[in-house]
């Protein structure tokens, strides 16, 4: 059995509609209108122990609806859903045991305690064997330097302090899952790094399973391989992150610098679909010999291109570049690359 499984999950709020103005707001404690929104539409999710999966989508999409009833905090208005073989919201406090969860909004420390009291409280909670407890306490204020400010309460930390000591207290009681929604949201990137080292090192010795929503994409390019796109309540591509690059990424461009000036690069590559010259400063005395030429990896090779070059001028310099994850996931949301064309893929869900 898979430690996350869902099928057809679905969660739907009710909405209270209210017209605008305080006479709306009036009107409202007479006659009550309400709307469905569906947050949630039939998620059919499967995650393996050891995974580190990245949960996507554009604001409203659904992630925190989704984690919310995979860790018991909401109860699904339909669908199955189990975690390690429970149903997390009839069995809240065994399911508790098996997760951690990290809210970049919010923190599970207690505000006016020292940070070492707040872990002793969880210790408590959880029921952390002294052994245990120890040996995370060590590991953890190692590699978060915590010894900074492992005395300070929760209100005094910084930002990035805040979400280290929230990190630790999630992994305290050794859960098999941690859900982490925006686990580096608003940090700098010393801080950023070693909250992504602290995760891998987890997920690489511990096995932990890990369940990220982001919009930091540079968190998914380092953290996870398998990459699950949500939007409308729906999943709409689910597979390796290397595979969506692979699939749509399919331009790149070379960036060139040529010994002398080819004026009418254009022509070099007529007989060639999808490709655009172009040249980064077109008023430069020197325009032609830096060109960028965007190609269809699908149609011709880098080396078509260069060699193409090479005829007519030494090629002194080049660089090839490849669309960004960012850049890739903009366009799905963007609606550029619908649910059809990532389906076509084999790898998106139709
Ligand atoms: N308690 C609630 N009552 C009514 N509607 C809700 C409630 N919680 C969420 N929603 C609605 O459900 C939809 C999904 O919300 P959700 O918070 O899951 O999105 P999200 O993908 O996590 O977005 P974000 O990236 O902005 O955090 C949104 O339209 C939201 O307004």
């Amino acid at each position: 059995m898979s430690l996350i499984e869902t099928k057809g999950l679905q969660k739907v709020f009710r909405q209270a509609v209210k017209d605008p103005g305080l006479a709306g707001a009036i009107k409202h404690l007479f006659v009550q209108k309400y709307r469905d929104k569906h947050a949630v539409e039939g998620i059919d999710l499967t995650i393996e122990e050891g995974e580190t999966v990245a949960y996507v989508g554009p604001n409203g999409a659904g992630k925190s609806t989704t984690i919310k009833m995979l860790s018991g905090v909401l109860v699904p208005s339909g669908g199955e859903i189990r975690v390690d073989g429970l149903v997390p919201y009839k069995q809240r406090m065994e399911n508790a045991q098996r997760i951690g969860a990290v809210f970049g909004q919010r923190t599970q420390l207690w505000w006016d305690i020292p940070v070492r009291e707040s872990l002793n409280l969880l210790k408590d909670i959880y029921q952390v064997p002294d052994y245990t407890f120890k040996q995370n306490l060590d590991m953890f204020t190692e590699l978060l330097g915590m010894d900074q400010f492992l005395h300070l309460s929760a209100r005094k930390l910084s930002l990035g302090q805040r979400m280290q000591a929230d990190l630790a207290a999630a992994l305290l009681h050794n859960p098999k899952i941690v859900y982490l929604d925006e686990p580096t949201i608003g940090l700098d990137v010393a801080v950023k790094h070693r909250i992504r080292d602290f995760i891998k090192e987890m997920n690489r010795t511990k096995g932990t399973t890990m369940l990220l929503t982001t919009h930091d994409l540079g968190d998914i390019e380092d953290l996870c391989e398998r990459l699950i796109i949500i939007d409308h309540g729906r999943i709409i591509y689910d597979g390796k992150l290397q595979e969506v690059k692979d699939a749509f990424a399919r331009e790149r461009t070379i960036h060139t610098q040529l010994s002398s000036p080819i004026p009418d690069a254009e022509e070099l590559f007529r007989d060639l679909p999808d490709i655009y010259v172009s040249r980064p400063d077109e008023s430069a005395a020197d325009a032609n010999v830096m060109l960028s030429i965007r190609f269809d990896r699908f149609h011709c090779t880098a080396s078509d291109i260069v060699k193409r070059l090479m005829n007519r001028a030494e090629v002194v310099d080049f660089r090839i570049d490849e669309p960004s994850i960012e850049e890739i996931i903009r366009r799905v949301y963007e609606g550029q690359l619908d649910s059809a064309a990532l389906s076509e893929s084999g790898k998106g869900i139709a």
